[in-house]
């Protein structure tokens, strides 16, 4: 077991959240997520690289973690806060436990409810959890994190003679894998910064561009790779892989005040007028306006404030969604993303 003492959550904007931790330091972007369960998926998503998550559901840490379970092999959020961490589980390694144990500072009894209204009306802010109460901090140099969590080297998962499916890593969840293991792929997966030559040198079927941390628009010879692969073969994006596909066709994208991070967004698709609930993770959006001209058109928006949730282009199999068909945590209404992905591969 492990011993907590007072510890702080100073946001920039200069206010000071109190609770107690285990006195582990950590830094970040400060967000929070609504999702009630699904938590060690949640900061195993390399997408929460550099971030503090706060959880809106007041519980946290009821039920362990299964360590085949995760969508990657460690918790990638820089910090976890929570209102009420439960410290032992039955089964697994307890959540908290894990949190330290791979070096991640957390912080219960936080009053998260005030915390997340203060992040929704002022905006995701950067800040520190400490063990002292500070009025300012220096800000640790930053790297953008797509380079952390990217694979290092090729590799190579699946059926040999399946539709070979070149993955771009930024940072991609593994139920991205499963889905495209699942439906028989050849999945061959690649770091971020791999030119597109070598990519197109292997001659895969389909191109897949997957989620990742940060901000979409410094990822500057990323967007210059997808331009190069445009038009090539099917392709398509997920979260962080729509917005560098909107960018490489031209396009734009900006910050949300606070972005979407839960497991029941509602998105709209605008050509069929069907709706879908969806899990999703990002504080980034495509600007709409900045679309016109590039081939690309909208194709899904959310709900709640009408901002990108989905685009493809007008003549060439090259889409992408802002939100998570492979859920994980959340509803898998959109699994057949990847049904449709691997029909445009196939050519059906
Ligand atoms: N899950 C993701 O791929 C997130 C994309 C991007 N980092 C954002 O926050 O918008």
């Amino acid at each position: 077991m492990y011993e907590v003492q007072p510890m702080y959550l100073v946001l920039e904007d200069g206010t000071c959240w109190e609770g107690v931790g285990p006195g582990i330091e950590a830094y970040g972007e400060v967000v929070f997520d609504t999702a009630p369960v699904g938590y060690p998926q949640a900061v195993s998503d390399p997408s929460f690289a550099g971030q503090i998550v706060v959880f809106a559901f007041p519980m946290i840490g009821n039920y362990g973690v299964d360590l085949d379970r995760l969508e990657s092999d460690r918790p990638w959020a820089s910090g976890v806060v929570v209102a009420n961490m439960e410290k032992e589980t039955f089964e697994g390694p307890a959540f908290p436990e894990w949190l330290i144990n791979n070096g991640v500072g957390w912080m219960d009894l936080v009053d998260t409810r005030r915390l997340v209204v203060h992040l929704r009306e002022h905006g995701s802010i950067r800040g520190i959890i400490c063990s002292e109460k500070r009025k300012s901090f220096v800000h640790p140099e930053e790297i953008h994190p797509v380079k952390k969590v990217s694979t290092k080297s090729v590799m190579r998962v699946g059926e040999e003679d399946g539709p070979k499916i070149a993955l771009i890593d930024y940072g991609v969840k593994r139920n991205i894998v499963r889905e495209l293991v699942k439906r028989g792929c050849n999945v061959v997966i690649y770091p971020h910064d791999t030119k597109a030559e070598e990519i197109l040198k292997e001659e895969p079927d389909g191109i897949l561009l997957s989620n990742g941390p940060g901000d979409p628009a410094l990822l500057v010879d990323e967007i210059k790779t997808v331009s190069a692969l445009l038009g090539h073969k099917p392709i398509a994006g997920i979260c962080l892989g729509m917005q560098i596909l909107a960018l490489a066709a031209g396009g734009v994208t900006e910050k949300l005040k606070y972005g979407h991070r839960g497991a029941n967004h509602a998105v709209k698709n605008v050509l069929s007028g069907k709706g879908f609930v969806t899990s999703q993770n990002h504080g980034y959006a495509v600007v709409e306006s900045s679309l016109a001209g590039t081939g690309m058109i909208v194709t899904h928006i959310n709900l709640g404030d009408g901002s990108v949730e989905g685009i493809k282009h007008e003549k060439l199999p090259i889409w992408g969604v802002q939100f998570h068909p492979e859920g994980s945590p959340g509803p898998l209404d959109f699994e057949f993303f990847f049904d449709d992905f691997l029909k445009s591969v196939k050519g059906v």
